[in-house]
């Protein structure tokens, strides 16, 4: 099969004890077949986006531009960064802003997306401002960490006596919120964010494929595996459809009480597809009400984890720890590059095992190790594999999980589109920076504030 494959076999009953039966998946067969015909009537904003050449062909437009500058920095935060952030790992060679010119060919990729000010100037010590492209993301316009990242690199571009017409390019609503406004007052150009797309669904959207063209991946390509899994993921049938499978999965676990969701990637260039699949998972799920208006404070927390790394920090706990996790698993099968390890010491058994073999081999046989022992520990664990890294199965991947959510909200019956839980902080992020139209709220904060309790050491 072309793309990305799923193997769930260590979810089920009898590799793990007390895991999931066949039954348990067909007795909601009906439901999660309704769930996907629903999904696809109400036709949230992502799901047609393979199939619409709109945003693709506004960003090709743009390429020669683009192109000809030595760095593209977005500006964004959440889901106007993160679907950048996993693209440039996953397609781009690590460190791609190290290798020399002639080697890269395209711009360098720089992704702010905190206003932690050691951050923020130490990409500005590595660009120059006059030939440099800001691509200010920001759907709502309102978002305090990407305006004042803005408004610094503004600054310099004004500072410089640079033209901001030549410097910035806009990604947002194309109706409302202030980038819009200035954009047209100033001729900035303007790449549009569908209002019916959230941040976190929007990586398809010109908010990752500007900066992924920028950077020469393709894009098209990218297209091409998301459309591809549309098919798999709108078959109604429960067994032929990884994401809606994916989903139940979850939820059954989570039922059970596995109220935690690890991501663990065997492949560096393939872990902050889970850094991604954090704000989806988290900022879709984890909600206050059902759809009926009823208290329910559901969600299951992601976490992110890189093995062989975390297999040093974390899976100790996800062996013997709570049985609380589902794991999934990212494996990578046919790396770009290869390393043999040389057979140097061969009389000695601690290290002459490892001689001759790839280090490749050794990654996956560990990946193998800790798959093995989470099962035989009866914890719940699943794989999504690559064959190869490409734009294709990226582009798969991506697609899948954002479909996976959108079965796994209705499943929790909850709305998995917005996120009223983080207004109130960036609320009172607002009323204590004195934000004009805040004064009221400020004093109110500020009084509650003064009346807390107060431990400190
Ligand atoms: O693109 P915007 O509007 O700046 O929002 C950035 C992020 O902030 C949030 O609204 C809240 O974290 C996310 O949903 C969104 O991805």
């Amino acid at each position: 099969m072309n793309g990305i494959k799923f193997d769930f076999s260590n979810v089920f009953h009898p590799n793990i004890e007390n895991g999931l039966t066949e039954e348990e998946i067909n007795d909601q067969g009906n439901r999660v077949q309704d769930i996907v015909e629903t999904i696809i009537q109400n036709n949230p904003g992502f799901l047609n986006l393979p199939f619409t050449r709109v945003y693709i062909d506004r960003v090709l437009d743009l390429k020669t531009w683009i192109q000809s500058f030595e760095s593209v920095v977005v500006l964004g935060i959440g889901g106007s960064a993160l679907g950048n952030q996993a693209l440039q790992t996953a397609l781009n060679p690590l460190h791609y802003n190290a290798l020399s010119k002639e080697i890269r060919k395209t711009p360098k990729i720089f992704i702010l997306d905190n206003v932690d000010p050691d951050f923020i100037a130490s990409v500005l010590d590595q660009i120059d401002p006059k030939t440099t492209l800001f691509n200010v993301i920001s759907k709502s316009g309102t978002t305090a960490e990407a305006m004042a990242n803005y408004l610094v690199a503004r600054g310099i571009i004004e500072g410089y006596g640079l033209d901001p017409k030549k410097h910035f390019l806009f990604t947002t609503d194309p109706e409302k919120g202030i980038l819009k406004k200035i954009a047209e007052e100033e001729g900035i150009k303007t790449l549009d964010i569908p209002p019916s797309i959230g941040g976190r669904f929007s990586v398809l959207t010109p908010v990752g494929l500007l900066s992924a063209l920028a950077s020469g991946i393709d894009i098209i390509d990218l297209y091409n595996g998301a459309k591809e899994m549309h098919k798999r993921v709108t078959n109604p049938n429960i067994w032929e459809n990884p994401a809606a499978f994916n989903a139940l999965v979850h939820y059954l676990y989570y039922q059970k009480g596995y109220n935690i969701s690890v991501m663990m990637s065997y492949s560096n260039k393939l872990f902050l597809l889970a850094d991604w699949y954090r704000q989806l998972w988290a900022e879709s799920l984890g909600k206050k009400y059902n759809l009926k208006g009823e208290v329910v404070n559901v969600g299951q927390t992601p976490i992110k984890a890189l093995g062989t790394t975390d297999q040093h920090s974390q899976v100790q706990l996800y062996n013997e720890g709570p049985y609380d996790k589902v794991i999934t698993f990212i494996q990578l099968e046919n790396f770009e590059r290869n390393i043999k390890i040389p057979n140097i010491h061969c009389d000695l058994p601690e290290l002459s095992y490892l001689g001759g073999k790839n280090l490749s081999a050794l990654l996956n046989t560990e990946l193998a190790g800790t798959e093995y022992a989470l099962t035989e520990n009866n914890r719940p664990n699943l794989k999504v594999i690559f064959p190869q890294i490409n734009p294709f199965n990226v582009g798969q991947f991506i697609f899948a999980y954002e479909f996976q959510t959108a079965v796994m909200g209705n499943l929790l019956d909850i709305n998995p589109y917005d996120q009223p839980g983080v207004e109130l902080g960036k609320k009172v992020t607002y009323a204590l920076m004195g934000r004009k139209g805040y004064e009221d709220f400020n004093i109110e904060v500020e009084n509650k504030l003064k009346n807390k309790k107060q431990v400190t050491m």
